[in-house]
């Protein structure tokens, strides 16, 4: 009866879609269902044996039916459980059954024949389920009546724990487990059966998984927290949102936080805390991966359409919630987890295509993330994968990887932009034409020599360069060939100058050098070693090599005294003064010549023995 029902609903679809894939697709959902069920019709419910059954899920032991009209009393449910063509046999480790659907009735039985001693623990592990019932008969008496669910207060429920769990030491004979299931949420049902010892390991090895998961996730969203503090850059904010958002997400949906913190507040509480921690991440990880790939501007429309769905939907929500529409409201949020999957995969294309810098990276994250939660999401709704601890965890692996890949991004980034910065620097230090010091870089790199040699009472001293009739060269050659003889010349006084002189283009046609631990008078030595390597310098245009010549004005202290005082940091100022007026004369006494700008404020011409 459920199988044509299903069969003519999905018929109906079918026909309603007139695209090809759709319809593709509901053929093999329709294949697939139909072996399924028709598996299920020939299958019946085993009891488990206690003596071979340690540990495991019971899903394939159990038969279900779901409560149509009324609430039905647990003898009510015995006789439906009775008839067997109104029972369903499970098939699968989990129970899966949707979102905001009839409570469920589930019976197992539990065979203890070899008189085994240790008491066994059942634990349903979906943390959000409402209100659960079980009844545990012998003898078609009932011994045991356990309630529980996030609906009951926690000093109620059986087992001080973050699911519906109790411990029963199993007599000799048969055990009929009957267990009712209400809840708002999706009524996903992994019901796991071990002995005592098997289940006290199996909570330490989860205590050190999510240890481990938990302690990667929130050391990463603090770190990018203070990262965001002082940097200031909206990415790292937003990535350290996503992560807590995560965490919190999957401590609210695997029931630890709300065992800690929130165990009283009840059972709506936590389904709206759980589904807007679920949509809190998703809508820092778009906004992070749109403030990343630049996705405003690589794919306008795309980036348009997120910006709506994730201030749509939270508002959607709210208005749910203030009219109290919880499925509604969940239904939105499973929309936008789901959205988020795609959209992120998405944004990755447009950034690929646009050759963003790790575009590659972030679409490999974000696809083995969907990958993961496809297989999470299958392994809870039951169908194709088979539900077991590492389907059930594959989600929070997938996520934590994505959560990885994306801190590389981020450092990579921060180190790309590190570069930028030291580029963009040298960039406004360097003179573009010649490649030396402009007058910022010169600043800056005679800044510390200078404050050194004032405070330890030595000598500096200046030289001004300026290229002779340097006009004359542009017109009769051209400009690019002056350029070309700027560049020449800047690269002949680098190499020309000792280690510790600092050189710059000062101006135009005009260069310094600042000369640290030099008094005027080696200075001007100095200076005609680069006049001299000047005037030899040729330079090949169109293959004529041409020669200039330059003027030089040179000032400086003797005994760390310049102009009858002691030389200070000031200094330099009326020092680049001296040597241009000294350049000054230099040009008007016929050029190719130094003059020095003596400590008395006189001028005298250098002449060196060779000249
Ligand atoms: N090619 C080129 N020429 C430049 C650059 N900067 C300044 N000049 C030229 O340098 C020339 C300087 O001319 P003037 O100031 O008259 O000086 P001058 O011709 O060298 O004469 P004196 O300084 O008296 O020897 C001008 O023609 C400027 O256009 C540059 O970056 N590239």
């Amino acid at each position: 009866m459920f199988l044509i029902t299903h069969l003519k609903k999905s018929l109906q679809i079918l026909q309603q879609s007139s695209s090809a894939f759709t319809g593709i697709f509901f053929n093999v959902y329709c294949y697939i269902f139909t072996l399924i069920l028709c598996f299920n019709s020939v299958v019946q419910a085993k009891q488990i044996e206690l003596g071979e059954f340690r540990s495991g899920t019971v899903g394939k032991y159990i038969e279900y039916f779901q409560e149509t009209d009324q609430k039905l009393t647990l003898e009510q449910a015995k006789i439906h459980f009775a008839k067997p063509n109104k029972v369903k046999q499970g098939n699968n480790n989990s129970i899966s059954l949707g979102i905001g659907v009839k409570p469920v009735w589930m019976k197992f039985s539990v065979s203890n024949s070899d008189d085994v001693q240790s008491p066994y623990r059942l634990a349903i592990e979906t943390p959000w389920l409402d209100y659960i019932d079980t009844w545990l008969v012998n003898d078609h008496k009932i011994s045991r009546h356990i309630i529980g669910g996030d609906g009951i207060a926690f000093e109620q429920r059986p087992m001080p724990y973050r699911f519906y769990a109790f411990e029963h030491q199993f007599p000799i004979g048969v055990t009929d487990v009957y267990i009712r299931i209400e809840s708002k949420g999706p009524l996903a049902v992994p019901i796991h059966f071990s002995n005592k010892e098997e289940a006290i390991k199996r909570d330490i090895s989860a205590a050190y998984e999510y240890g481990i998961l938990y302690g990667i996730l929130f050391a990463l969203a603090l770190y990018n927290l203070v990262l965001f503090i002082f940097i200031k850059q909206k990415e790292y904010g937003l990535y350290s949102l996503y992560l807590f958002g995560f965490a919190l997400n999957s401590l609210s949906y695997t029931g630890q936080l709300h065992t800690i913190f929130t165990y009283n507040i009840g059972p709506l509480f936590q389904d709206w805390l759980d589904i807007f921690l679920m949509i809190t991440y998703s809508i820092a990880g778009l906004h992070f991966a749109r403030a990343l790939l630049k996705t405003q501007q690589d794919a306008p429309k795309l980036d348009k359409f997120v910006t709506k769905i994730t201030l749509i939907v939270p508002l959607a929500m709210l208005a749910g919630l203030l009219f109290q529409q919880l499925i509604f409201s969940m239904a939105l949020s499973f929309l936008l987890n789901t959205s988020f999957v795609i959209l992120f995969i998405a944004m990755g294309v447009c950034a690929l295509n646009a050759n963003r810098p790790f575009a590659k990276i972030f679409l490999f994250s974000s696809v083995t993330a969907a990958v993961c939660i496809t297989i999470s999401t299958l392994a809870v709704a039951g169908i194709l994968i088979p539900y077991n601890d590492f389907t059930f965890k594959a989600i929070e692996i997938g996520m934590t990887f994505e959560a990885f890949l994306l801190a590389v991004i981020l450092a990579k980034q921060f180190r790309m932009a590190k570069m930028d910065k030291l580029v963009a620097e040298s960039y406004a230090r360097t003179d573009a034409l010649t490649g030396i010091n402009n007058r910022r870089g010169f600043q800056e790199a005679t800044y510390s020599a200078w404050h050194s040699i004032a405070r330890t009472g030595r000598d500096a001293s200046i030289v001004l360069i300026d290229l002779d009739s340097f006009k004359q060269v542009n017109d009769k050659f051209g400009h690019d060939a002056g350029d070309t003889i700027l560049r020449t010349v800047a690269t002949c006084i680098a190499t020309t100058i000792r280690k510790a002189d600092i050189t710059a283009r000062w101006g135009g046609e005009e260069f310094i050098i600042f000369l640290p631990e030099t008094p005027q008078d080696q200075a001007a030595v100095q200076a005609e070693r680069v006049r001299v390597a000047i005037e030899k310098l040729q330079t090949y245009i169109n293959s004529t090599p041409l020669t200039v010549t330059a003027s030089f004005g040179v000032a400086g202290s003797e005994h760390n005294r310049f102009n009858n005082t002691e030389l200070s940091v000031n200094a330099f100022e009326q020092m680049v003064k001296a040597a241009d007026e000294a350049l000054y004369l230099a040009k008007n006494n016929g050029k190719n010549r130094i003059i020095i700008s003596q400590a008395d404020g006189q001028l005298t011409q250098h002449l060196p023995k060779t000249h």
